[in-house]
């Protein structure tokens, strides 16, 4: 077994899936310190990537990469200068030379654009309503892509990596790779609340539903990939979607060699 011990591991099927219960033994070692293990998690917005994908780090004690974070950073930076997002050279071109910092730590969001702190400007409707601009400008992917890959390697591939082409574009060679999913109806729920009920039916239609037509265009995140687990977090708590995905990561690296 790949450095990870448990105790219990039950599947429960529901309506929309297979739920993995993990419970690691008491004091166990949960990875082996050391050893590369990229987490690619992939799936459509509101399904809990970055919130499920930021405890699983932890509990791993892995870096985390957030590469919508890196898709809204080139979105701010353009409106910041009026850069008309129709001009498909111009955007690359924002992309391309991007002063961007980004953290790691799936303690501490900390998003830096040519030095200005947009953290939480980068969360805001404007620019969920804009993103898919950019993230659907091919050149703007060829760039991220280069830096995402060479974010990875400098965390000595040793990281949760979230998005929308993860699993089957920019970490294809994960140890894990695992679509998470919901329910369309959950998704628009939980991204009401998490907005604290600000935003209008149609508004959350917009942000979510229609964000993730736009994206589909240039990344498949709605079905898992040849070989790319599924999780389908409808049903499950925010804890039990954790859990089912540490029981994902624990099936993966107990999987024989070439399985
Ligand atoms: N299993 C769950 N049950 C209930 N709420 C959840 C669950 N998973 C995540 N959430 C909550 O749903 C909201 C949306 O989650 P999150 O922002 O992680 O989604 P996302 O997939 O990263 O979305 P996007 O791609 O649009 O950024 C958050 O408030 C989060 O705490
Ligand atoms: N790997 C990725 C990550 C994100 N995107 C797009 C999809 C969204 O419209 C936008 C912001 O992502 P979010 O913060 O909502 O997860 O970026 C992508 O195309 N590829």
């Amino acid at each position: 077994m790949a450095g990870i011990a448990v105790t219990e591991l039950n599947s429960q099927s529901t309506e929309h899936g297979t739920a993995v219960r993990y419970t690691p033994a008491p004091g166990a070692e949960p990875l082996r310190l050391g050893r590369p293990l990229v987490v690619a998690i992939d799936g459509p917005s509101g399904s809990g990537k970055s919130s499920v994908s930021k405890e699983v780090a932890r509990q791993l004690r892995l870096a985390y990469l957030d590469t919508g974070a890196m898709y809204r950073a080139v979105a701010w930076d353009c409106l910041d200068r009026d850069v008309d997002l129709d001009d498909g050279e111009l955007v690359e071109a924002a992309a391309r030379t991007l002063d961007l910092e980004l953290s790691t730590s799936p303690d501490a969001e900390r998003v830096v654009v040519r030095g200005a702190d947009v953290t939480d400007a980068i969360r805001e409707p404007r620019i969920s309503a804009s993103v898919s601009a950019v993230a659907t400008n091919l050149g703007v992917r060829d760039e991220l892509i280069r830096r995402q890959r060479a974010i990875i390697a400098a965390h000595g591939r040793r990281m949760v990596v979230e998005g929308r082409d993860i699993t089957t574009v920019v970490a294809r060679d994960a140890e894990v790779r695992l679509l998470l999913t919901a329910s369309e109806e959950a998704r628009l729920r939980r991204r009401g609340a998490q907005l604290g009920g600000t935003q209008s039916v149609e508004d959350l239609l917009e942000q979510v539903v229609a964000r993730d037509a736009k994206d589909s265009a240039v990344a498949s995140f709605t079905q898992a990939a040849d070989g790319v687990y599924t999780v389908d977090s409808s049903d499950l708590d925010f804890d039990q979607t954790v859990d089912a995905v540490l029981g994902v990561v624990h099936a993966a690296l107990s999987r024989p060699a070439g399985a």
